[in-house]
């Protein structure tokens, strides 16, 4: 009994200094594969909700756009982490973001007890995306080419007045990362650029990014706790990272610097992992800061 005491204690000081301030939590397609992880995460929203935080989820759903791809037969490439998205991808990617997983995640929300909002970046204007442009090395001749990855978007506006109508009102915003440009067109979003882009208008004082690793790992496979950006430029360039996670360490040192406290990358697998890192003193994953002193 008093353990459970010690245990609320504990998470006193952090209650105290967060009432009242935002959290952007990004749910990975790769963490939410497990309905009773799933089931774990809908109520750790919930209970932040509760104890006077405000959360906000963006969530991804890469593996499940990648299903739905192959049901169709239709193949799918990355360059960077990003999907090259043709028209009909992008229309499967809205299909599979907007429509099954943004509900599951709302229902998930509404079985633990609090009442979310599944909308996407077209709703309320809440994010215009303009088209990503990108170049790759040519391994031969190492010369710079461009690459066109069809409707890639990324965030060039975000408009909070949704986000903060749903949180006034008493709701969690769930948002899907896709997002209407000025030209019509739908964009397929990265999932992680897209929280990014929301912490920093919001300005949050943490980005949660949940994946199915336990945070940025060495090349010898161990957990890297503390991250500054100038860090994870030296990570990219010698090749540390790679695939998925680049897009996430892209996303929280855009974070970091337009003002959100910090970032934190954890394993969305581990039951309450987001609880945690943020109510003990032992966190859990790795955490990114603007700079190593702050
Ligand atoms: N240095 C690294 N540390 C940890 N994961 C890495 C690293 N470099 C690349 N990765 C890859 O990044 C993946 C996480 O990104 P991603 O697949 O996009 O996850 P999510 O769907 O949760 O956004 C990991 O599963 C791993 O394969
Ligand atoms: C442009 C781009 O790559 N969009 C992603 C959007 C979903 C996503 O990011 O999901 P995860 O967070 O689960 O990886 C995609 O099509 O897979």
């Amino acid at each position: 009994m008093l353990a459970k005491a010690e245990v609320l204690i504990e998470a006193l000081p952090y209650l105290q200094r967060y009432a009242g301030c935002t959290f952007v939590v990004k749910y990975g397609g790769h963490a939410m594969g497990d309905p009773a992880a799933a089931r774990d995460f809908a109520e750790d929203i919930v209970l932040l909700k509760a104890v006077g935080i405000n959360p906000v989820v963006v969530h991804g759903g890469g593996p499940q756009i990648g299903a739905m791809l192959k049901k169709l037969g239709v193949e799918s490439t990355f360059v960077d982490g990003l999907r090259v998205t043709d028209k009909a991808t992008a229309e499967v990617a809205e299909m599979v973001l907007s429509g099954a997983i943004n509900k599951e995640l709302v229902g998930w929300i509404a079985q633990a007890g609090g009442k979310a909002i599944g909308v996407s970046g077209k709703d309320g204007g809440l994010v215009t995306a303009t088209k990503v442009e990108r170049t790759i090395k040519d391994p031969g001749s190492n010369i710079e080419q461009a690459v066109d990855l069809g409707f890639v978007g990324e965030p060039a506006r975000v408009d909070t007045t949704l986000i903060h109508t749903a949180v006034t009102a008493g709701m969690i915003p769930v948002i899907a990362p896709i997002g209407a440009g000025d030209d019509g067109h739908t964009y397929n979003i990265n999932a992680d650029t897209m929280a990014g882009a929301i912490a920093a208008a919001l300005g949050a004082a943490r980005l949660f990014l949940l994946t199915d690793v336990p945070g940025v790992l060495a090349k010898d496979g161990t957990l890297l706790t503390d991250l500054t950006p100038a860090d994870i430029a030296r990570l990219r360039d010698d090749g540390t990272i790679s695939g998925g996670m680049i897009p996430k360490l892209e996303t929280c040192v855009h974070a970091v610097e337009a003002g959100c406290e910090a970032a934190v990358v954890l394993d969305g697998r581990v039951p309450h992992a987001m609880l945690l890192e943020f109510f003990t003193a032992s966190g859990a994953g790795t955490l990114i800061r603007a700079n190593s002193a702050a």
